[in-house]
């Protein structure tokens, strides 16, 4: 069996990935989709508080400071964190392509390990797309953008209608935002053009 899953490599027949004329200006926060999001809202005390800013192209990058709630082994950052991290910058890849998917399948690289109170630089990108199907990489350096990889992920993204969340998501939490006076922030929990 192949190390490389061929699930999140696209196919030969894929297309590039166009920047949204409506996406972020690079350099623009993204912000947070949902205040509860474990990654990137700042209504979780142990969350990651993913700070994620819009590139060039279909790409993102963020930083993630880890902190001791963040632990697997002891002064390490736990793999599944890291993940977490990475996978919540993958979804933010959705603002720059302005389409709704959640994560199909991510495959995770661990190349050194990321102690508390380092910050992890990640650089996430959109590599092709394919139907349904948005394939995406990620990376996460340690001591700056450019330094030594930590962490690395290839994705598979699969689209979604707004239906996924309201028909799945549990109904106190779908209400407490369906009651939000804040319509953007409502349409935000939800997908990506509000
Ligand atoms: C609004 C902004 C949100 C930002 C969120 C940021 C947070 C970070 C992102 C996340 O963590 S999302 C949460 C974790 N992910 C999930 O909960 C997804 C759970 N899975 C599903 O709901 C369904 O499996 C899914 C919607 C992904 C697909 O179901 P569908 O019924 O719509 O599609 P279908 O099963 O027909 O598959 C469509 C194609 O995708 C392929 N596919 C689906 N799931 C796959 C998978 N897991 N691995 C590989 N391929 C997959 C499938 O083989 C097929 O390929 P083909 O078209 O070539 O036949």
């Amino acid at each position: 069996m192949s190390a490389t899953n061929t699930a999140v490599q696209p196919p030969a027949d894929a297309a590039a990935p166009v920047r949204h004329p409506e996406a972020p200006a690079p350099g623009e926060p993204v912000g947070s989709h949902y205040e509860n999001c474990f990654g990137c809202g700042s209504g979780q005390p142990h969350g990651l508080h993913l700070a994620t800013r819009a590139g060039e192209g279909v790409n993102v990058t963020a930083e993630f400071t880890v902190r001791p709630e963040h632990q697997g082994a002891p002064g390490l950052a736990h793999g599944g964190i890291l993940a977490t991290a990475l996978d919540d910058a993958l979804g933010s890849l959705n603002w720059l392509l302005r389409t709704i998917s959640v994560t199909g399948r991510l495959e995770t690289d661990y190349r050194r390990p990321v102690p508390v109170g380092s910050v992890l630089h990640i650089a996430a990108e959109v590599t092709a797309v394919a139907g349904r199907k948005i394939y995406a990489t990620a990376v996460g350096r340690l001591g700056g953008p450019e330094g030594p990889v930590a962490v690395r992920a290839d994705a598979l993204f699969i689209e979604v209608k707004v239906d996924h969340f309201i028909e799945n998501g549990r109904k106190e939490e779908i209400q407490a935002v369906m009651d939000d006076p804040d319509a953007v922030r409502q349409a935000r929990a939800f997908e990506v053009n509000p």
